[in-house]
């Protein structure tokens, strides 16, 4: 659906009405005059849907183009399209086009694609049509547009070059041994340093040692195993040319990620470290969404297979041999084990476990026996008690009853009688560059103080035009990839992800600043890999908790479970410093704020009730799954706020918003658009405020609260 494969596909032109833009635009239509801003569907400015590179083995609706700004008009039986880009473009080629001189060079103008990057167009495929062609006098406003980008591409490329000529300096990494062609990538990357993570587990690992590490969330526990499965890899296949014995050889590596959006970023991050190599694994991810076939092929050929435990054991159990050439492989690694080993994972992960041993245990016959493969447990979270069974400290080994994480560790069949643990963050679960803080707020009030933090933290969000997408397991994997790609673009400066617990875990998104926990956590380690997902890799973030008053008590416990560590005795008893403070949020601009989100609610329960009816209990029931509480539950609801009580309520304004007529919804936007169009002093000092970006290290400076108690912490001294 390109343009220029319409172009191709025309008729020959009348030369004595030769008009592009007649070719587009239907002049009349039962004899009335047509808006000329009218265009044929295959006229309108596609662009192609740039896929991001983690995403290069999936299958779908790749291919498809996508086009902006477009106006859909019925005219009886008719579809017509009004674009004002289309009508550029047709304009342009009209009075503009003079056919293309010896000297164009149409394949390397680099275009600007919706997500704000430039990318080169397509050279036309048709040569003697382009020599056909008149010469064009090109416009001069968007040409000096695209050579300023074209130049400034040009910039980043060489800088990037001369980076990667130059190499970082990765000496600090000389004890870890590794081989020249590892340093080689490492310094391509430009890391310097090995995180702690790293500098302890990789020795451990090297030395073939089954290890469970412990880090905080964002700490680099990717390369922690991913540096030491390349190590082996290149040295048993480093040498081989590129298709020697691929198709025969086992895999190397399987890791388990429990969500798929992980197991992408994963691959991509393993990825990203081969091309620095001089010869490279072939990395696969295993996800559900993507197509089995392809997933099988693929399979046969790859050296490192990172994959969701449910299609991997839809894979494997469907074909012996590549359940037993999964058998052999070096290393079996369990990503954010502590969630992948329990809650709705654990039959699958259980069944691909039992399958890796099977064949051992029929030959040696003996269930106990040592496999051959190391296995390597990584997460930011453990349970105390396991944690300290796993230290040495506990009395008892880990546990038999089923359905336990302790009981899935033994099962993993470690070849050591004891793993060894690495825990490089034994003081604190959180990152360091962490602030946390609360807002104290009703139940129901959570939309307003949510949209109220949001506004001081990024004034262009006042438009409320905000860019937020949606990341949730009942969205087609397409569209959840689509979310997490526009969220993380460089282009999407101040972009909103709206996600439930499918997110919490493992993502890593660089330049998150806020983390805004809408509902409680149900537990800590909850809590702490969703706060994880900012404050990355060194750099600060902040996590804000809106907080009502039936949810007090349950965030104390969690507070206390998450900052246990920084309890200090005093005459009084155990005290605790803590890190959550409670944010005040001036009452005042709320209450500005309060009739923006009364008329946002109506026009969007109207929308949606429309469309959704009766669907939104199963959507609750989705989510409830992925927050690992059971929706019935009466304590879910008193967690959630009542969330019975609320979704009967929600329900009744559904009913009152699908009575709105159109004319009523008209109405209520355009009285909306009159409040957006008002500028809101949103009570943050301007100098807090920096190019769509606040210090909100500064924003939580000072900030004080009497809901709580406290004004450094959040008051756990009683509890
Ligand atoms: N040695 C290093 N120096 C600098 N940055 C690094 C280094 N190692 C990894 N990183 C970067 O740190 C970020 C976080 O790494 P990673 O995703 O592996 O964290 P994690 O510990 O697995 O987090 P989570 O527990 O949330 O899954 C990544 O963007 C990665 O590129």
């Amino acid at each position: 659906m390109a343009p220029e494969k319409q172009k191709r596909s025309r008729p020959a032109p009348n030369t004595s009405q030769r008009s592009k833009k007649r070719q587009k635009i239907e002049p009349v239509n039962n004899g009335k005059p047509l808006d000329k801003r009218r265009v044929a569907v295959d006229a309108l400015p596609w662009n192609e849907v740039v896929m991001p590179e983690m995403f290069d083995d999936a299958e779908g609706f790749y291919g498809l183009e996508e086009v902006e700004g477009v106006e859909i008009v019925r005219d009886g039986g008719t579809v017509q399209f009004v674009s004002a880009a289309a009508q550029k473009a047709a304009y342009d080629e009209d009075d503009e086009f003079e056919g293309f001189g010896d000297d164009d060079t149409v394949g390397e103008i680099p275009k600007k694609s919706n997500d704000g990057e430039t990318k080169s167009a397509k050279p036309p495929k048709d040569k003697k049509a382009k020599k056909d062609k008149p010469k064009k006098t090109p416009t001069k406003e968007p040409n000096l547009q695209v050579a300023a980008e074209e130049l400034k591409g040009n910039v980043f490329k060489a800088l990037e070059e001369d980076a990667a000529e130059e190499g970082t300096d990765v000496s600090a990494w000389k004890d870890l041994d590794l081989s020249s062609n590892i340093l080689s990538a490492l310094s391509k990357m430009g890391f310097s340093t090995p995180t702690p993570i790293q500098a302890a587990a990789i020795p451990e690992i090297l030395a073939g040692h089954d290890v469970v590490g412990k880090a905080s969330t964002g700490s680099g526990k990717t390369l922690a195993f991913g540096i030491p499965i390349l190590e082996n890899w290149i040295e048993l296949c480093g040498e081989l040319d590129e298709d020697e014995s691929k198709e025969s050889r086992p895999p190397t590596a399987l890791v388990l990620s429990p969500t798929r959006e992980l197991a992408h970023q994963l691959t991509q991050h393993i990825t990203t470290l081969c091309k620095g190599l001089s010869n490279s694994p072939y990395v696969t991810t295993v996800t559900g969404g993507l197509s089995v076939q392809k997933q099988q092929r693929q399979l046969s050929k790859a050296d490192i297979i990172i994959g969701t435990p449910g299609r991997l054991w839809e894979v494997m159990s469907s074909s012996n041999t590549l359940t037993d050439s999964f058998r052999q492989i070096k290393f079996l690694v369990v990503d954010e084990a502590d969630r992948l080993l329990t809650e709705g994972h654990f039959k699958e992960a259980e069944q691909i476990l039992n399958a890796l041993d099977r064949q051992q245990d029929a030959d040696e016959d003996d269930d106990q026996h040592s496999p051959t493969r190391q296995t390597l447990v990584f997460s930011a979270t453990f349970a105390k008690g396991l944690q300290q069974k796993l230290a040495g400290k506990g009395k008892q080994g880990l546990m038999d009853g089923q359905e336990s994480m302790e009981y899935l560790l033994k099962k993993l069949n470690f070849r050591e009688d004891k793993p060894k643990f690495v825990d490089v963050n034994p003081e604190s679960q959180m990152a360091a560059g962490l602030k946390e803080g609360v807002v104290e707020c009703g139940g129901t009030e959570k939309d307003l103080y949510l949209y109220a933090v949001i506004m001081r933290l990024v004034p262009m969000l006042q438009t409320l035009g905000l860019p937020a997408y949606a990341l949730h397991s009942q969205m087609a994997q397409k569209a959840r990839m689509r979310s997490i790609e526009r969220f993380s673009s460089p282009a999407a400066n101040g972009s909103i992800l709206v996600a439930t617990d499918v997110a919490a875990r493992g993502l890593d998104i660089g330049g998150v600043q806020l983390v805004i926990h809408y509902h409680l956590p149900r537990a800590a380690d909850m809590y702490v890999h969703r706060s994880g997902r900012t404050a990355r890799a060194e750099a600060t973030g902040s996590s804000i908790l809106l907080c009502a008053p039936e949810e007090v008590v349950p965030m104390r416990r969690l507070a206390a479970k998450v900052h246990a560590q920084n309890a200090v005795v005093t005459g009084k008893g155990k005290n605790s410093k803590y890190y959550m403070r409670s944010l005040d949020i001036d009452r005042k601009v709320v209450a500005r704020l309060s009739p923006r989100l009364t008329l946002a609610k109506q026009i969007a329960d109207s929308a949606l009730a429309k469309e959704k009816k009766g669907h939104d209990d199963d959507w609750v029931k989705q989510a409830a799954e992925e927050l690992g509480v059971d929706y019935e539950s009466e304590e879910f609801e008193t967690a959630g706020g009542g969330r019975k009580g609320r979704g009967t309520g929600r329900r009744i304004k559904e009913k009152e918003a699908r009575g709105l007529t159109k004319g009523e919804v008209g109405a209520l936007r355009g009285e909306l658009r009159g409040l957006l169009a008002q500028r809101v002093n949103v009570g943050v000092s301007e100098r807090y405020l920096t190019a769509g970006t606040v210090d909100i290290d500064e924003l939580l400076k000072g900030a004080k609260g009497d809901f709580l108690g406290k004004v450094d912490g959040i008051g756990m001294d009683d509890i």
